[in-house]
């Protein structure tokens, strides 16, 4: 790894630090994951609703990374198996992303070429889920930017 990343909190506390309107209120399951260049680690197009979550956050770990070491995280327009892409994201150390883990944001982590680390927080929310009048869909929420 390339570097050790410094996290001074909790990432319940960290998410509920994050500028937007419905900080999730539930539990969160933290992961770190490498992706081995050698073997070209990859990760097939899925929807991160198996993980219980209503939002997913990755913190991005690799330093110098450019576009020829492949791996970045290609984001699909809604709906499971939509195949129309949204964006692809480069793995960039510092780089937090932040998308719906529902079938609103299907995703694939593209070949890497080299090593490619990233920490995942899945975040449960019950209130998006019990609160009658919550939205409970992306689309139904405040925009920033679409
Ligand atoms: O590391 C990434 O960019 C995404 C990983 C992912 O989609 C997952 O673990 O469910
Ligand atoms: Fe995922």
């Amino acid at each position: 790894m390339y570097g050790t990343p410094q996290i001074f909190c909790s990432p319940t506390t960290l998410l509920h630090h994050l500028p937007v309107a419905r900080p999730p209120s539930g539990s969160t399951r933290t992961m770190v994951a490498c992706y081995p260049g050698e073997a070209r680690g990859r990760y097939l197009r899925h929807c991160d609703t198996g993980r219980g979550a209503a939002l997913t956050a990755i913190l991005y770990l690799n330093r110098g990374w450019s576009a020829e070491d492949g791996g970045q995280l290609r984001l699909y327009e809604e709906g499971f198996h939509n195949t129309q892409v949204r964006a692809d994201v480069a793995p960039l150390a510092g780089r937090l992303l932040l998308f719906w883990a529902t079938e609103e944001c299907p995703h694939e982590v593209l070949p890497a070429r080299r090593d490619r680390f990233a920490m995942t927080i899945w975040c449960r929310d019950t209130a998006r889920w019990t609160r009658p009048g919550w939205p409970t869909r992306c689309s139904d929420a405040p925009r920033w930017r679409r």
